[in-house]
């Protein structure tokens, strides 16, 4: 037997055991412990020569021996979350789907990773995201490979990323002041202003299309992106991007923010690579360098305009410390992100479902057009888009069908607590991670039904909850999660996509366009954590009023 054989296998569980016990961040210590340990073994080991063979063996062993360590362990019944069922990994590129397999195959509880749970019971969603609950999961730790140009990764000061709880909720008292209902009133011109815009490019386009065929062909997917950018411009900066203007995605805004949305969603699987993933600089992340831009403009400029930079960076003074530069960036460009894709998504995907269901159209018309007659009166009266039935319950549908943050909802015990009892039985050890899966727990047939994968906003109406033969669990709903992480934005959104409905929906007649396969919008989508839609060609044209 070869000399080292022995002493390489000892050392390669001894190193097993070391990373599992504390899971060490620093990529230049994994490296150096991987690569130089077994060297060291054949320069110390006084039997073997120090030839070719004797360290090709030495690592061959090392290395085989620590695989074999890490996958036995993690199928053993010694490992903490043995007692669950899960399946053997498996790549796809649709996680929600993948995700949602499981649930339906293995039920509520399932292993989705050697130390991650994917949780579907609303009973347990209060000790997950709930108030009082755990914070945010290791996925945050990848998903900082996301940063910005004008951000230092090292700054424990960006609102999404915050895995301490107490940082967190320091972090979002100035969050929180942004979105009082009284702070949401005051950006409404800024949604008119922009949805006012919207319309009036597209009526645009229709009225030079009625020289040709009558009807104007438009990718809605992309319209609705130009209306949320612009919109979050003005309302992040009181700047505008000029999409609209433009109606291209000219300095590839979206394009890019789409593009950098990609390796963050890799590396959230494995956090510890961030490192590696910086240092080949595999972010490129045009909105941060625009973020940087309008950030320093605005702070020569003082304080001149209420919008989220005034709260994001504190100009009313309200807090003790001065926010460092880096912190507004980084939040000012999430804001920008997780504002504008998750809107756009979501009213992309709303007007997918109106036109598959001429029905559902017709019906929202028809509320639209008794609360204001079209023609005389534009539907921008928030207070009364809030309390439209079917308004309602078209967003919520379209919300529960494709919720734009599918799977990846991730808590985790917080250091040094030991772990957290989620409930009798159910104690999750400090390590582990919890994953709850908005498109999974709103497709179960458990909390929606009959048919959960059908379009139906009647579910949500109220003779709904009379209907035995309904079930609508409004526990389950949660395309905007909930408790303290929860989104901050989740009022504003709401504000903005009843009015952009409303308006679109009043104005023009609309259907998919010639040779559009409507099957294609499902395949389109991808979960890169936020959704990735593709193009949604319709035809459009300026609605005939009766005189
Ligand atoms: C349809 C629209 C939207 C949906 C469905 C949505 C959904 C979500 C979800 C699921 C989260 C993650 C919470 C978690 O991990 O538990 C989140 C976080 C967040 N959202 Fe939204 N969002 C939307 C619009 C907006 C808007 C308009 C803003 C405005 C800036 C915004 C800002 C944020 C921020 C800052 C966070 C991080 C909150 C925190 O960590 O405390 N979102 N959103």
């Amino acid at each position: 037997m070869y000399p080292t054989l022995v002493p390489a296998t000892l050392l390669a569980l001894a190193t097993h055991a070391f990373f599992k016990t504390f899971e060490p961040a620093s990529l230049r210590l994994s490296i150096a412990v991987l690569a130089f340990l077994p060297a060291l073994l054949v320069l110390t080991s006084a039997v073997p020569p120090m030839t070719l063979t004797s360290f090709t063996t030495t690592y061959g062993t090392y290395y085989t021996a620590l695989a074999l360590s890490i996958a036995v362990y993690r199928l053993s019944h010694v490992h903490p979350l043995s007692n669950y069922p899960g399946p053997v990994p498996s790549s796809t590129g649709k996680l929600h789907l993948y995700i949602r397999d499981l649930h339906d195959q293995y039920g509520p509880i399932v292993r989705i990773g050697p130390n991650e749970l994917s949780i579907i019971d609303t009973t347990l969603l209060p000790g997950i995201l709930g108030t009082d609950s755990m914070p945010k999961g290791p996925m945050w730790d990848g998903r900082q490979a996301a940063g910005n140009k004008g951000t230092t990764p090292s700054v424990k000061g960006g609102l999404i990323g915050a895995r301490d709880k107490q940082r967190h909720a320091e972090l979002r008292r100035v969050w929180n002041r942004a979105f009082t209902t009284s702070a949401v009133k005051q950006y409404e011109p800024i949604v008119l202003r922009r949805a006012s815009q919207l319309v009036g490019e597209l009526k645009k386009r229709c009225e030079a299309a009625t020289m040709h065929d009558g009807r104007a062909q438009v990718d809605m997917a992309q319209w609705l992106g130009f209306f949320s950018f612009d919109f979050m411009g003005d309302f992040v900066f009181s700047e505008t991007f000029g999409l609209l203007d433009a109606g291209e995605d000219k300095d590839g805004l979206i394009g890019g923010t789409e593009s950098s949305l990609y390796m963050p969603s890799v590396v959230q699987q494995v956090p510890w690579t961030v490192n590696a993933a910086r240092l080949l600089r595999l972010q490129v992340n045009k909105l941060g360098e625009l973020a940087l831009r309008l950030v320093t403009k605005r702070l020569k400029e003082g304080s001149m305009h209420y919008d989220l930079f005034y709260h994001i960076n504190d100009e009313a003074k309200l807090e003790q410390e001065r926010t460092p530069l880096p912190v507004v960036v980084t939040n000012t460009s999430t804001a920008i992100v997780a504002g504008s894709d998750t809107t756009a998504t979501t009213l992309s995907n709303i007007i997918y479902f109106l036109l598959l269901h001429p029905v559902c159209f017709s019906r929202l018309r028809v509320e639209i057009d008794e609360a204001f007659s079209p023609g005389t009166k534009e539907p921008t009266d928030t207070t009364v888009l809030a309390q439209m039935p079917y308004l309602n319950a078209v967003i919520n549908e379209g919300l529960r069908l494709y919720p734009p943050v599918p799977t990846m909802l991730q808590r985790a015990p917080s250091e040094g607590s030991g772990g957290h009892l989620l409930g009798p039985g159910l104690f999750i050890p400090e390590g582990t991670a919890v994953t709850v899966p908005p498109y999974a727990m709103h497709r179960s047939p458990r909390y929606f039904s009959p048919d959960p994968d059908k379009f139906m906003p009647e579910r949500w109406l109220a003779d709904s909850a009379t209907n035995v033969d309904m079930v609508t669990d409004r526990s389950a709903f949660i395309p905007f999660s909930t408790g303290s992480a929860g989104c901050v934005g989740k009022p504003l959104a709401l504000v903005e996509m009843r009015v952009v409905l409303a308006l679109l929906v009043q104005t023009f007649d609309m259907r998919f366009a010639t040779g559009y396969d409507a099957k294609r919008w499902p395949e389109d989508i991808h979960d890169v954590f936020v959704m990735r839609k593709g193009a949604l060609p319709v035809k459009l044209s300026c609605r005939a009023l009766e005189a």
